[in-house]
């Protein structure tokens, strides 16, 4: 018997920026830009889409009496439209949807009767997705050039309104936090390792990655549930954090690997961590007892060691640190 493997698709890592109390964006001047495109198409419904944790999600909506739409958001798995801009970084433009079977399954085409669809990818300024402006009619279409030409310089418009918002920094914060341990994630890590680099670097310190992996994770998720292994998640990049100083680097790496970035005088300071840490997470009072395996890997200034050799040393000291323990019970 053939086995279907159905993969989960990995969500964007964005907070919805509805949720978000952002006054930077002139909301009613993105509402306007919809309308307006949607009377320049003379189409029933247009959009701003986002690519967020929930999958895409309508932001703005044309206020035509005939766009018709759910609002919220549609998860990854649903072939529509939208997933193919976010997913190719690129414009597509479907006529009419019926000449094409990749649609068939497509519920704006299926249910709502959305044969046309044009739609330009919206940008973060560090050249990821956000999301969508597109325009999607019940009748098959024909759009001359000036059109999208047109669309392209509305869209443009959105993507400098997100330049000013990352100015502000206020999503640049959010993109690089993880939403469940309020920590950096792998991508604030990475892109905030150069300038921790460079102030190392300036002030002459060494700088030590500290690689730490919990023990026997899924075992605590199984049996005490997924929630409380959320909590122990939490509770340990929590006591990461209150164990470092403000300059350090403190991120989930993934799972339940968590990196950090001490500037260290010595590697004395690796063992006084360890021993912090240690003390804290016997003191908290959480179902599962907390227990972690670590590594590390030194970078002396001047050397120009890569994060991939770091992570590498680091992971190695780890991974005997944990057979060590392994064969010790
Ligand atoms: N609750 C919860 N579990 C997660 C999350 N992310 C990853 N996991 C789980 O973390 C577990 C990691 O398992 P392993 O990598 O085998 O690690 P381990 O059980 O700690 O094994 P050892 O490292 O060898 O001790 C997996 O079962 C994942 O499903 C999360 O956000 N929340």
């Amino acid at each position: 018997m053939s086995q279907h493997v159905k993969t989960i698709p990995t969500p964007y890592p964005y907070t919805s920026i509805l949720e978000l109390e952002i006054e930077e964006i002139d909301w009613y001047r993105w509402q306007r830009l919809v309308n307006t495109v949607a009377d320049m198409f003379n189409a029933p419904a247009t959009f701003i889409n986002q690519a967020n944790l929930k999958g895409i999600e309508v932001i703005i909506a044309s206020e035509k009496p005939e766009t018709h739409y759910q609002p919220g958001s549609i998860d990854l798995d649903t072939n529509i439209y939208c997933h193919h801009v976010v997913e190719n970084s690129s414009e597509l433009y479907v006529k009419d949807a019926k000449l094409d079977p990749q649609w068939c399954n497509n519920p704006e085409y299926t249910e709502d009767n959305y044969v046309s669809y044009l739609g330009l990818p919206i940008s973060w300024p560090d050249g990821s997705i956000f999301g969508t402006l597109c325009v999607l009619d019940t009748k098959v279409t024909d759009y001359p050039e000036t059109y999208i030409n047109a669309l392209g310089v509305i869209k443009e418009v959105i993507d400098s309104d997100l330049r000013h918002l990352y100015k502000e920094n206020q999503l640049l914060t959010l993109s690089y936090t993880d939403p469940l341990t309020q920590i950096y994630n792998r991508r604030g890590f990475e892109d905030l390792l150069l300038s921790t680099q460079d102030l190392a670097q300036r002030l002459n310190r060494q700088l030590i990655l500290l690689y730490f992996d919990l023990d026997h994770f899924k075992e605590a998720n199984d049996i005490f549930g997924h929630e409380i292994g959320d909590d122990i998640l939490k509770v340990f990049a929590k006591t990461l954090k209150v164990n470092s100083r403000s300059c350090d680097l403190v991120a989930r790496w993934g799972g339940d690997e968590f990196l950090v970035l001490i500037h260290a005088e010595n590697e004395h300071c690796v063992e006084l961590f360890n021993h912090r840490m240690a003390e804290h997470l016997s003191a908290c009072s959480i179902k599962a007892e907390i227990k972690y395996s670590f590594g590390y890997a030194v970078l002396k200034p001047g050397e120009n060691t890569d994060l991939e050799s770091l992570l590498k040393t680091a992971d190695e000291y780890m991974y005997q640190h944990k057979l060590a323990k392994k064969s010790q019970t």
